[in-house]
């Protein structure tokens, strides 16, 4: 480790560093050190203690640090996380560059303030000025990283002065993903298709709606445009999703495009017994219940349930609720129709949660994919004979998908595969593999312009139990 007087710590800077200092109020009251302070908290928690970032950002149950900043820094503290996990490679690189030799491993609170610091510099518009001042501040506010203040200072003022050359050389040599995810998207996918996954993942994804109608109308309100499927996407909102026209009036919702294919493949649904297992927030209930089916909508999480319940309201849709465990639930009588939108390790949805990447492990996929076989099980019992079932998930991992299918169908005689076909789904012809399952990738809807292109990773089957 070098010490700020080192390569980057020049008298120059030094001192603005120290006038900085001397104007210090007591670290509590210095305005914007909360929000980096919660923002490098946070960051531990996801990547040393694997806690996933929904939980610890949400606005009623996350972390009582997070809770206690207002909407503004809260805003900022998700900006700042979401940048320092989608480019922690990168930044990590940058950061190493710039030391004499490696952080030690405990040296966690310090990795964390250079990390957040760097990302405000890197890829936030956040003065540079003020993105160091606050690190070296928080450095010297805790006693863990006091005495590397004049560190934090040299490497921060250095990756801002020096970012213009260092982030493009960077970004063309690293991988902003771990070892494990990028081995296992080479064996699932070619070179080439691994590449545009993972370039995919650097890019802040577009906002995507399914609407009830008129998808032309919403794409020109929202300044968007629709995609081949029909659902409509925006790059950049114009204001928060609540505040945005036809929100009240329940015309939309948000829904990624891959997200909304699944029910769809369900096919003509009116008027039929359709259960959504595993089906919380509510994204496809709403898309069947819509359609006309007369949909049980069944999940485990009661907190998850009353989001449910919540968006149908808004949506003026109906569905029966049952808060109830798939592996156990025995309904009075079995369904026409089923889809299970299964738990799973997430990997398709990188672009919207980078810390899936950091949170999850090998271990998990494996774990995932036998919960989601034994889900599946217990699914096509629930089944009448000659019914269809649709099994989906988000995960780019064939062991949930395509090798889970593969073993299923192997052991139970009385399913069917039903091949999807290619032109089911209007613009979807290319997610349709030779064996009729869907597959889609966030290297897929690319276009000209990446704030709109891409799309969840999805993998979607469709059985039918023998009649
Ligand atoms: C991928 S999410 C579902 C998303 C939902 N289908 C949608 O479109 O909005 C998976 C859901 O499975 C639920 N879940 C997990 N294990 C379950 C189980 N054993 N029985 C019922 N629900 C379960 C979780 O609570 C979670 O809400």
């Amino acid at each position: 480790m070098r010490s700020g007087s080192g390569r980057h710590g020049h008298r120059g800077e030094k001192r603005r560093a120290d006038r900085a200092d001397s104007r210090e109020a007591p670290a509590s009251e210095v305005a914007g050190l909360a929000s980096r302070k919660t923002a490098a908290r946070l960051l531990a928690a996801v990547v040393d203690a694997k806690t996933p970032l929904d939980g610890l950002t949400d606005a009623e149950h996350g972390h009582p640090q997070f809770l206690a900043l207002d909407v503004r820094d809260r805003g900022l503290v998700r900006a700042i996380l979401a940048s320092a996990l989608r480019h922690r490679r990168t930044i990590e690189a940058l950061i190493a560059e710039r030391l004499h030799s490696p952080l030690p491993a405990n040296a966690t609170t310090l990795s964390q303030i250079l990390h957040v610091g760097a990302a405000q510099i890197l890829f936030l518009d956040v003065p540079d000025s003020a993105a160091v001042d606050l690190a070296v501040t928080h450095a010297k506010s805790d006693p863990r990283t006091a005495r590397f203040a004049a560190l934090v200072n040299a490497v921060l003022r250095g990756l801002a002065r020096e970012k213009e050359q260092a982030v493009p050389r960077v970004l063309g040599k690293v991988t902003d993903a771990p070892d494990w995810f990028v081995s296992r998207l080479r064996e699932a996918y070619d070179v080439e298709r691994t590449e545009q996954i993972l370039a995919a993942h650097r890019v802040e994804p577009p906002t995507d709606f399914t609407v009830k109608s008129d998808p032309q109308r919403w794409a020109a309100a929202f300044g968007g445009i629709v995609l081949p499927t029909g659902s409509v996407r925006v790059a950049r909102l114009p204001s928060a999703v609540p505040e945005l026209p036809g929100y009240a009036e329940g015309e939309w919702w948000v829904q990624d495009a891959a997200a909304a294919l699944p029910a769809r493949l369900l096919g003509a649904v009116s008027g039929v017994r359709v259960a959504d297992l595993c089906a919380a927030p509510g994204g496809k209930t709403a898309q069947l219940a819509f359609a006309g089916a007369k949909v049980t909508a069944v999940d485990t999480s009661r907190s998850r349930l009353e989001r449910l319940t919540a968006n149908l309201a808004r949506l003026q849709l109906e569905a029966e609720v049952v808060q109830a465990d798939v592996l156990a639930w025995r309904p009075a009588e079995n369904f026409d129709a089923i889809l299970l939108d299964a738990p799973c390790s997430s990997t398709g949805t990188v672009r919207r949660h980078p810390d899936v990447l950091w949170t999850k492990s090998p271990a998990d996929v494996e774990k995932l994919a036998a919960l989601q076989r034994r889900l599946l099980d217990s699914a096509v019992a629930l089944l009448r004979p000659g019914g269809r079932i649709v099994f989906s998930n988000c995960s780019l991992d064939p062991a949930e998908g395509e090798d889970l299918v593969r073993h299923f169908l192997a052991d139970h005689p009385e399913m069917e595969l039903e091949r999807i076909a290619p032109g089911e789904i209007p613009g979807t012809a290319e997610f349709v593999s030779p064996e009729g399952l869907l597959r889609t990738t966030p290297a897929d809807f690319a276009s000209d312009d990446p704030a709109l292109s891409g799309m969840d990773g999805f993998f979607a089957v469709r059985l039918r139990r023998r009649g």
